[in-house]
């Protein structure tokens, strides 16, 4: 059983590294120094060296504002990426585990969205990675594309480094309350493909195709900042908690448009594969226990 991950020095690629191999599966790790998933001949190549029995992409382009103007990477890295690994695991006759976004939504819908629900990008990263999920869709028969949302990680840049960083800084916040979404603590994410993986050890039959998986429960980020704030004062990393005041988007311009709510049904995945919602909350003690561990934002 050998398990390509790409994307590897990422959010979840970290997390996927260190699970496969505690799970004893042989791991080939691969990030952007060692691969660039954006040149067809040399990803064709490698798949063929390796020899993978799957293939995990958690390589992104993921700089949501930045993907406005730097359209052609965004699109290289999300959209033909997903392409020449799709196109390499079907001439090996192997799967692939793919990952995408709530962005592919307008956030319009007022209840969570599900998978047979019509994506409708409002930017470019989010236009991107659907025409990565669309590429997948096409090229595979044997492929599992996994929405997932607001993803955190002790490594990486994220939502709550940037609070803690602010928060460190300033004595008041302003954090948008009008925008709703599962916050996605990236170890869960990987204990998920993980089973899935399992499951293609184990020659287990599976249905492929596209599934949501995000923590619970959903919420504002104005109430993410608040929990990630009152968690890590409880936990010693921040003397005080800063004020944080809720605004509406329209008083925090960005060059990409957010969905207003994102939050995605994960019924299908919990039917299919048994797989259920973690709570994003125990992950993010988690993350700021391993951040007090080490010493980061300590003043
Ligand atoms: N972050 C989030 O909030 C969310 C993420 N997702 C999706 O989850 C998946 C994992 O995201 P996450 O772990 O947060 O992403 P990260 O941005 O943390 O990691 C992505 C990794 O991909 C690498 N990469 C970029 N371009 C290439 C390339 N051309 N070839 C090879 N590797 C490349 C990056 O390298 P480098 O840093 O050098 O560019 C980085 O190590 C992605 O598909 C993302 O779209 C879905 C919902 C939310
Ligand atoms: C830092 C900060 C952000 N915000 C707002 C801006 C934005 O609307 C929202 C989230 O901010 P960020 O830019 O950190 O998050 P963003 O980059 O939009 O996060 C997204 O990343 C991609 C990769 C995904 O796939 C999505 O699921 C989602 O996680 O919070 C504030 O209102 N105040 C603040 O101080
Ligand atoms: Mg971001």
């Amino acid at each position: 059983m050998t398990v390509l991950i790409i994307g590897a020095a990422g959010q979840l690629g970290t997390e996927l590294c260190l699970r496969s191999k505690v799970r004893g599966y042989d791991t080939v790790a691969v990030d952007y120094n060692e691969l660039d998933l954006t040149n067809e001949s040399s990803t064709q190549a490698f798949v063929a060296q390796v020899k993978p029995t799957v293939i995990i992409n958690a390589a992104a382009y993921t700089a949501v504002d930045r993907a406005e103007t730097e359209i052609a990477s965004a699109f290289a890295v999300n959209r033909d990426g997903p392409l020449y690994l799709a196109k390499s695991c079907a001439k090996a006759d192997i799967p692939l585990l793919h990952i995408s976004t709530d962005y592919v939504f307008d956030g319009k819908k007022p209840t969570p969205y599900l998978e047979t629900d019509t994506p409708n990008p409002q930017g470019v990263y989010g236009q991107s990675k659907l025409e990565g999920e669309i590429a997948v869709a096409r090229t595979l028969n044997k492929y599992i594309t996994l929405r997932t949302a607001w993803v955190f990680s002790a490594t990486g840049n994220n939502f709550v480094r940037t609070i803690l960083r602010l928060a460190k800084e300033r004595d008041e916040l302003s954090v948008v309350a009008d925008q709703t979404g599962a916050p996605t603590w990236a170890g869960d994410i990987a204990e998920v493909l993980l089973e899935i993986v399992e499951r293609i050890h184990q020659s287990k039959t599976i249905t492929w195709g596209l599934y949501h998986y995000t923590g619970s429960p959903a919420i504002t980020w104005h109430a993410f900042a608040e929990t990630i704030c009152q968690q890590a004062f409880e936990l010693g990393i921040l003397r005080k908690k800063p004020f944080i005041k809720p605004i509406s988007s329209y008083e925090y311009p960005t060059a990409a448009k957010r969905p207003q709510n994102s939050a995605l049904a994960c019924a299908l995945i919990q039917e299919e594969f048994l797989i259920s919602q973690a709570d994003w909350r125990k992950g993010l003690e988690q993350v700021l226990i391993q951040w007090k561990k080490n010493n980061e934002f300590s003043t």
